[in-house]
């Protein structure tokens, strides 16, 4: 297995064949772009919903209790008091703004191939849906320097300066949720073998990904981007202030997640779910587009170092709680999601009965190498 995050991706290639059309120019909702009717998933709730995301103040004294909760019951939560500036939250929205409106061409410039890892492009999981989704995506994996270069040949600094910036203060803030993360557990990062001597996730690794949602003509037919959960330990995303991310909530159909200003969304990842036994479950989400305002959006999806080995977490396990996952490094589960996309989970699940009883569905009696 390949020992670094771009090395699997590059072995795990997404053959995306749709054509990247420039969404800002076309009038009405090509066929290539329309998917079924998006209410029918979910009819009676989707306009009624009462219940919202949770919002934790990291300040609260309470907070342990409150991540706790929220990670339990949502597996998404919004953060204020999060120690990241303002000044820097409108920079990088800005920087993704003037990326996106730059002239198609000059994007393509810094496209994505189907091998590569950070560039210009379509979600990486495009190829598993036969419709194109409404959306622009960057990525950005390691140094953005080459493409930014390619962006804007006379002078990339500004660009990259930010992004430096702005990854280096949201490693500081997830390795500080993971924590609390772990704390609402009842763990500390001693029981977190991998954390390593220099301090908890010293040597964590991370994709940036810039997203972008034009207007569009019939939003009811469009998708911004499908569900999916994120490969991740968590995910820290900075939304504009148009809504469109919307949390599946088991039995209550799609929430939306309004953008609040200063506030961030902190969803938990599949990986988040191995370590915590199944305890946190990895939130399915998807964005909706509209008729009116542009969206913007940037994910910073976190994740161990990439050849690391995730199991559940040893205290969290005995004989009432069998392991229900074996063992995984990042590298590997990218490389099983590029595969099984929303099957990646179940097929690496330990067939664990429960008190001599298998339990209902999700088990596909594979494990983990
Ligand atoms: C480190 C990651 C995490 C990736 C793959 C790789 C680089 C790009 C990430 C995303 C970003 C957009 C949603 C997603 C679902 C996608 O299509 O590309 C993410 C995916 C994942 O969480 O699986
Ligand atoms: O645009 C959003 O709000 C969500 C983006 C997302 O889910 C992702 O980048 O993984
Ligand atoms: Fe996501």
């Amino acid at each position: 297995m390949p020992s670094r995050i771009s090395d699997c991706l590059r072995a795990n290639p997404v053959y995306i064949h749709h054509k990247q059309l420039d969404l800002n120019l076309v009038k009405g909702l090509p066929d290539s772009h329309a998917w079924t009717n998006l209410q029918d998933d979910y009819p009676s709730v989707y306009l009624c919903t009462v219940e919202t995301v949770p919002v934790v103040d990291l300040d609260d004294k309470k907070v342990l209790d409150l991540v706790g909760h929220a990670c339990k019951t949502w597996g998404v939560f919004q953060v204020r008091n999060h120690g990241i500036s303002k000044i820097l939250l409108d920079e990088i929205e800005s920087t993704g703004k003037r990326l996106f409106s730059l002239p198609m061409h000059q994007k393509l410039k810094a496209s994505r191939s189907p091998d590569g890892i950070s560039g210009y492009g379509l979600a990486r999981i495009s190829s598993f849906f036969p419709k194109i989704m409404w959306s622009e995506g960057f990525t950005i994996i390691g140094s953005p320097v080459e493409h930014a270069h390619q962006l804007w040949p006379q002078d990339c600094t500004k660009f990259c300066d930010v992004i430096q910036e702005y990854e280096k203060e949201m490693k500081k803030l997830a390795r500080k949720l993971i924590l609390l993360i772990l704390g609402s557990l009842g763990l500390t990062e001693e029981d977190v073998k991998w954390a390593g001597p220099e301090g908890a996730f010293e040597g964590g690794s991370a994709a940036l990904q810039f997203n972008s949602y034009p207007v569009c003509p019939e939003p009811d037919r469009a998708m911004g981007l499908a569900a999916h959960t994120d490969s991740t330990i968590l995910t820290i995303l900075h939304q504009n202030n148009t809504s469109g991310l919307q949390v599946l909530r088991d039995g209550n159909g799609w929430v939306t997640v309004p953008p609040l200003p200063g506030a961030l969304v902190v969803n938990i990842g599949d990986l988040l779910h191995i370590l915590s036994n199944g305890l946190y479950p990895s939130v399915l989400h998807r964005v909706i587009v509209n008729r009116t305002q542009y969206r913007l959006s940037i994910a910073y999806l976190y994740g161990p170092q990439s050849t690391v080995k995730v199991s559940p977490l040893h205290k969290l396990i005995d004989q009432g709680h069998p392991p229900l996952y074996g063992t995984v490094t990042w590298s590997e589960y990218l490389g099983t999601k590029a595969k099984y996309f929303d099957k990646a989970l179940s097929s690496i699940r330990i067939y664990a009965p429960l008190n001599g009883f298998g339990d209902t569905d999700d088990h596909k009696g594979v494990t983990a190498g």
